[in-house]
């Protein structure tokens, strides 16, 4: 049987759920302590921990780095029993490290898995990023139009204004002019400090998040991870990698990637049905944080199928 065949997301995402759940549990000491490292690293191995008891052969592709500079999660990790279907696995342990050391809203574990094969193996580089929502026609938007006509394109789409449309931007220098250019045309920036995973996923519910678009660069393994909760949630995303020097574009090679232009879409990024998991770790507007109940630590996480559409909402008491 072909892994696409024995992929059976039921079992599966229940599983992903989690090892999601044990890696933001293995966070809580280190909230707010200043020590990025220490937070990441516990998420770290709770993760690969929890990842070892499930029934796959799994291959990281999507990791904490080059096998050379990540002791583990590296990309090409083989992780499970090796009993069960062969997945590709993309995880962020613990996206928004920074914000974890500082206890400041919005971090996340984030684990999706699909059949082996399937997932764009993209390096540990920048990303040009752009996303919206569901319901409108394809290619509404692209990355070749500037954020102006992005903004005057989505606003034809949607029939109202520019100045009706909000856009959700990483809060950094790099991204100054567009966020003028953007503010020009009259939309509303919304502007993150950290994790463009939950960036991204939020232009999917506009009337919950008021965010109609997302854009801008971030890190590319996060940019397949949103492309992963995009297709089970609805919505567009195009990503093109960015290289900042050779060995960046060398990284690139290694990953098998000769077009170094090229724009991926949503479904050249994830190219078979995929299941997404994500716990809060600290309360954010995707998933609450960690809550302390009595004798035992809640955990609230998002649970997604693209093949069923399905979205559960799942809390959990873990005893101390
Ligand atoms: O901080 P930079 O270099 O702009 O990188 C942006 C990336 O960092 C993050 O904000 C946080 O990433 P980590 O906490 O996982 O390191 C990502 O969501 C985003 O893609």
């Amino acid at each position: 049987m072909s892994d696409a065949a024995q992929f059976d997301d039921t079992i599966l995402s229940l599983a992903l759920a989690r090892v999601s759940e044990q890696a933001a549990l293995a966070c809580r000491p280190l909230i707010g302590r200043g020590d990025e490292k220490a937070a990441d690293q516990a998420a770290v191995n709770a993760m690969r921990e929890e990842l070892g008891k499930l029934d796959i052969a799994g291959v990281v592709v999507i990791g904490e780095g080059e096998r050379d500079e990540a002791p583990m999660l590296y990309i090409g990790e083989e992780v499970g029993t090796g009993n069960g279907p062969g997945v590709d696995i993309a995880l962020d342990p613990l996206e928004g490290t920074t914000i974890t050391a500082k206890a400041m809203p919005n971090a996340l574990t984030v684990i999706s898995m699909a059949p082996r094969g399937t997932m764009l193996h993209a390096p540990d580089v920048y990303m040009d990023k752009l996303a919206v929502g569901p319901g409108y026609p394809k290619d509404v938007v692209s990355l070749d139009m500037s954020p102006r006509e992005r903004v005057e394109a989505l606003a034809k789409a949607k029939g109202c204004a520019p100045g009706d449309i909000t856009v959700c931007v990483l809060e950094r220098p790099r991204h100054q002019d567009a966020i003028a250019e953007l503010r020009e045309v009259g939309a509303s920036v919304y502007l993150i400090g950290d994790g463009d995973v939950a960036g991204v996923m939020h232009c999917t519910d506009p009337e919950t998040t008021g965010i109609d678009m997302y854009m801008g660069s971030g890190g590319a393994p996060e940019g397949v991870l949103a492309a992963g909760a995009l297709k089970c949630l609805g919505g567009q995303i195009w990503g093109r990698l960015l290289f900042r020097n050779d060995d960046e574009k060398g990284r690139a090679a290694k990953a098998g990637i000769t077009d170094l232009d090229r724009v991926y879409s949503r479904d050249e990024m994830v190219t078979a049905d995929v299941i997404f998991a994500a716990t809060g770790v600290t309360t954010g507007s995707l998933v609450a944080g960690l809550k302390p109940r009595g004798d035992s630590i809640e955990t609230e996480t998002l649970l997604l199928r693209s093949r069923t559409g399905e979205r559960r909402r799942m809390t959990c008491r873990h005893p101390l």
